[in-house]
């Protein structure tokens, strides 16, 4: 193992997470912001120059970093990724609301370069996803119904997270298979519904809620995130680990199930 920090590009440098990324960065020794950029010009962050995104090819190119970290817009996650293949680069996003298409260009790159996505980089968050799987696994004919809250400016609804959960909990229970966001009017629930409710509010950082129902008894699972750094660290600890990898598809679980190193 090489005591050199691993170099790191940002996308997206000027939003929310990407801010929260160069300053996790800045926190830790064995990580080094080797390339910014931003779509739009913004004023260095923690001190890091933030170039335009349209020289990302050139930039790593010249700086060939380790790995990519990318918390962007899904189109621009996959013409990203797809600079990523071009130069050599592991990538890993936290990006969410990709459609299928989107989906299959990411998983092109991955047969160039690693490419670990992640819906959501808290350990909190894979915690709730078993104890959510355990959860409705164990209790068959109950009622599941998913709440996501967050911040007023999120753009994709539900959030990735969430439809990561429905995902888990279709995997588990065959008979739940039809997702019914909101109701409205003269809306009786059927058995197979898991109903879907986004809220969006204020300063939200992001929670999921699953109630399970039945039998006369409720049971609650709740991951709420404190704030940015939490999905900042995981997605560092996720390019820690990617750095040197084969190519290939990857998961937050395969950091974690790795032990994080
Ligand atoms: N996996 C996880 O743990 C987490 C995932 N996320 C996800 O990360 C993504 C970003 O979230 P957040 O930081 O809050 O969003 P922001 O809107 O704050 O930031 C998005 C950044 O990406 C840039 N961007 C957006 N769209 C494009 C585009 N089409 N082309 C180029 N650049 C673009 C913006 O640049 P500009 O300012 O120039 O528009 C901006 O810098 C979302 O998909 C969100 O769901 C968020 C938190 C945690
Ligand atoms: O946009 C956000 O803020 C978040 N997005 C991710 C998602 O869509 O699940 C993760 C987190 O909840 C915050």
């Amino acid at each position: 193992m090489s005591d050199e920090p691993v170099s790191i590009a940002v996308t997206g440098a000027g939003g929310r997470m990407g801010r929260e990324v160069i300053s996790a960065a800045a926190d830790r020794d064995a990580v080094a912001v080797a390339v910014a950029v931003n779509r739009t010009e913004v004023d260095p962050v923690a001190g890091v120059e933030v170039d335009p995104a349209d020289r990302l090819g050139e930039l790593l190119a010249a700086d060939s970093p380790d790995v990519l970290v990318d918390f962007t817009g899904p189109e621009s996650a996959v013409a990203y990724a797809e600079a990523c293949a071009a130069a050599g680069v592991p990538m890993v996003t936290g990006t969410t609301g990709f459609d299928a298409d989107q989906l299959t260009r990411l998983r092109a790159a991955s047969e160039s370069v690693p490419v670990l996505k992640a819906s959501n980089f808290a350990r909190g968050v894979a915690a709730l996803r078993r104890a959510v799987r355990e959860a409705v696994a164990a209790l068959p004919g109950y009622d599941v119904e998913l709440t996501e809250t967050h911040h007023n400016a999120k753009r994709d609804a539900p959030s990735g997270t969430a439809k990561s959960i429905l995902d888990d909990v279709e995997s588990v229970r065959e008979d739940l298979d039809e997702r019914v966001h909101g109701r409205e009017g003269d809306a009786p629930r059927d058995p197979g519904e898991i109903g879907v409710h986004a809220r969006r509010a204020g300063d939200v950082t992001g929670e999921h809620e699953v109630l399970v129902a039945g039998n006369r008894e409720t049971l609650e699972l709740t991951h709420r995130a404190g704030d940015r750094g939490v999905f900042a660290e995981g997605a560092l600890d996720a390019a820690d680990w990617l750095a040197g990898r084969d190519p290939g598809w990857y998961a937050f679980g395969d950091v974690l199930d790795a032990g994080g190193d």
